[in-house]
């Protein structure tokens, strides 16, 4: 299982969003050459967390009166998911995108996964599954349903090997803004270097301590788990088996459950 982070694929453009084109056909062209059956989850960047600020969703709810907002940014955002499909299959990959209303179902904004036969039927076909950030049904309206999310419940409903989550970071600074010192590996029990991590508070999907904190989940039922830079060439294969270029190592002291 690979996410690759919206602030990774994405940027903000004098236009406005944009996807990275170059970047992703990169890492696309990696994972294609390693011949590796995949699933690929991706963040929603420079296209996603602005409008949470803009209309005020940073909770991640949105009631049904509110369906006008989510139809818009939906519409930017199955722009972004058809830009990086269409970069994946440039670098080699047979990707094939899951809308995430069709898998995950929320439930006062915590969202779980539905029926996952789509997501496994594609990969017995040869086919790479993707799945981006999104908004998806909850009980009176509509939740954010985060791409690390995603990612975490997939690899643990798929049984995956492993878990990379892919960001424009060197992997998990030790003091994100004063230098680039990053953790070679970060145990949930590690509460010290765990307060010293950004809660993002204007990121409506909890920026850096949340993506831990879910990737922790992974790491306690057995699934290798990194945070590693997706701009580092060879770095999402190196992680993939076992030893990232440049990252850091997710380890659950509860390891089990
Ligand atoms: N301790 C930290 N270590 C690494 N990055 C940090 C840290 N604290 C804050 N950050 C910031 O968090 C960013 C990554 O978080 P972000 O939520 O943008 O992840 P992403 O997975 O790339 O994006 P998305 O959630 O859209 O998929 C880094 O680029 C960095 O600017
Ligand atoms: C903001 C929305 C609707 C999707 C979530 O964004 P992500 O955390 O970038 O996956």
């Amino acid at each position: 299982m690979v996410k690759l982070g919206g602030s990774l694929i994405t940027s903000e453009g004098p236009g406005g969003p944009d996807v990275n084109r170059a970047l992703l056909t990169a890492r696309a062209r990696e994972l294609a050459a390693s011949g590796r059956t995949l699933v690929l989850v991706h963040g929603t960047g420079a296209y996603g967390k602005p409008p949470a600020r803009r209309y005020g969703y940073l909770d991640g709810r949105l009631p049904s009166g509110r369906a006008g907002v989510v139809a818009e940014v939906a519409r930017d955002l199955a722009r972004l998911e058809l830009e990086v499909v269409d970069c994946l299959e440039a670098g080699g990959l047979k990707p094939l995108r899951l809308p995430a209303i069709q898998l995950f179902r929320a439930r006062a904004g915590c969202a779980s996964p539905l029926d996952l036969g789509p997501v496994r039927e594609l990969l017995a076909r040869g086919v790479t599954p993707v799945i981006g950030g999104n908004f998806v049904l909850d009980c009176d309206g509509f939740a954010v349903c985060s791409s690390d999310i995603i990612a975490v419940e997939l690899a643990l409903a798929l049984g995956a090997a492993s878990l990379v989550l892919a960001t424009r970071a060197h992997g998990v600074y030790r003091e994100h803004g004063r230098g680039e010192a990053i953790h070679g590996q970060l145990s949930e029990s590690d509460g010290d270097a765990l307060c010293k991590i950004d809660a993002a508070g204007q990121d409506v999907s909890g920026g850096m301590l949340a993506k831990i904190s879910h990737g922790f989940r992974a790491a306690r039922h057995g699934i290798a788990t990194y945070v590693v830079d997706g701009r580092v060439a060879g770095n999402l294969n190196g992680a993939l088996d076992g030893s990232p270029l440049q990252g850091t190592r997710l380890l659950s002291d509860r390891a089990g459950g």
